[in-house]
């Protein structure tokens, strides 16, 4: 069965090719592709690939994740995240072939204080989460076969994330300050593609949005005191309100999402962010001694 793997050199995707190329994903054949290799804004391009091989499912790691750089480059992250969805829509429906498409809590406005549920409204507060809800509509007006898989806080051994902005400024400084006033659950970028990956091997075709992250609830200064305990970083580390790190965009301040969909139709256990946090930082020591 082939699958085609879009923004592939990023975190996910990354994630992807090392569990590919660690076995977990036996009689799946995947084409990895970078941006270089695949641009998700160019329509012809995506068109050409998709028609090119008889893919059974894409699954889109690309697009503009720079939270507070979306603010001022909207046109960059409204052409990744709504149109690069919108033109992998539209081609696969050509080519029928399954969308399996990421998505974030920041769709969600962050003022309920109980787990989001993939019906609750939509409101994102900053032009990313804007963006990316925006790239969810384009799918789901355009394409009949698609998994949205809403994730929150993805980190890991690769990429950019927040595990490793911690794990480098906990060694460059004596004392950190990190917000205790956002709320929501980190999760482990390998956990999420096992996921994809169950979904897949399982042929489902239980269509539809989900919300997938590792299992219980922190604030990002939870998560870094979690990264320093468990990784013997030894920092001062000091809870802080949002106003005291300002940032150009506003973050939701609860996205806790509730994950009993996906549970129920997959009969997945997901595992606790803190379990999931001391494997991938295992694995990160592993590529980083
Ligand atoms: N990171 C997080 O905390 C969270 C992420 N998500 C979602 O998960 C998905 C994966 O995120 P993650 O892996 O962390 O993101 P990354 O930023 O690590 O990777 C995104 C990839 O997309 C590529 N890309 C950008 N523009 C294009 C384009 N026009 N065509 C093809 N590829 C392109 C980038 O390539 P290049 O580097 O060359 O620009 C990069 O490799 C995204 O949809 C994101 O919105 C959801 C919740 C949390
Ligand atoms: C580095 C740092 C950040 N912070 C705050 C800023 C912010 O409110 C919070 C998280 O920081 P980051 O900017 O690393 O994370 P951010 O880019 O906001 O993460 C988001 O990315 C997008 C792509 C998503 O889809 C979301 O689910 C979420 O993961 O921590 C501190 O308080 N102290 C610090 O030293």
């Amino acid at each position: 069965m082939k699958i085609l793997v879009t923004g592939a050199s990023g975190q996910l995707g990354s994630t992807f090719k090392a569990l590919a190329d660690g076995g977990h994903a036996k009689g799946l054949d995947f084409e990895f592709r970078s941006s270089a290799e695949l641009d998700i804004t160019d329509f012809a391009a995506v068109r050409e690939e998709l028609l090119s091989k008889d893919y059974a499912y894409c699954v889109n790691c690309a697009a503009f994740t720079n939270v507070d750089k979306a603010e001022t480059d909207n046109e960059l992250a409204y052409t990744i995240n709504v149109s690069g969805a919108r033109n992998l829509a539209m081609n696969c429906n050509e080519s029928t072939t399954v969308l399996i498409h990421i998505s974030t809590d920041f769709v969600f406005d962050g003022f309920l204080n109980t787990p989001y549920l993939e019906d609750d409204i939509a409101r994102p507060i900053g032009f990313y989460g804007d963006t990316k809800f925006k790239g969810e509509r384009a799918i789901v007006n355009n394409l009949e076969e698609y998994f949205i898989l809403r994730t929150s806080w993805l980190y890991s051994e690769f990429g950019h994330n927040f595990m490793k902005t911690m794990i480098r400024l906990g060694n460059e400084r004596d004392e950190l300050s990190v917000v205790y006033d956002q709320v929501g659950t980190p999760t482990y970028a390998s956990d999420l593609a096992k996921v994809i990956l169950h979904i897949i091997n399982a042929h489902s075709i239980d269509y539809g949005v989900y919300n997938y992250s590792n299992e219980g609830v922190a604030s990002w200064y939870d998560f870094a005191k979690a990264i320093f305990d468990q990784f013997g970083i030894e920092v001062q580390l000091n809870p802080i309100r949002s106003e005291e790190y300002p940032t150009p965009a506003e973050r939701p301040k609860f996205s806790v999402l509730d994950k009993s969909k996906i549970k129920n139709t997959f009969k997945l256990a997901i595992p606790h962010w803190k379990d999931s946090l001391s494997v991938a930082l295992k694995a990160y020591s592993k590529i980083n001694i």
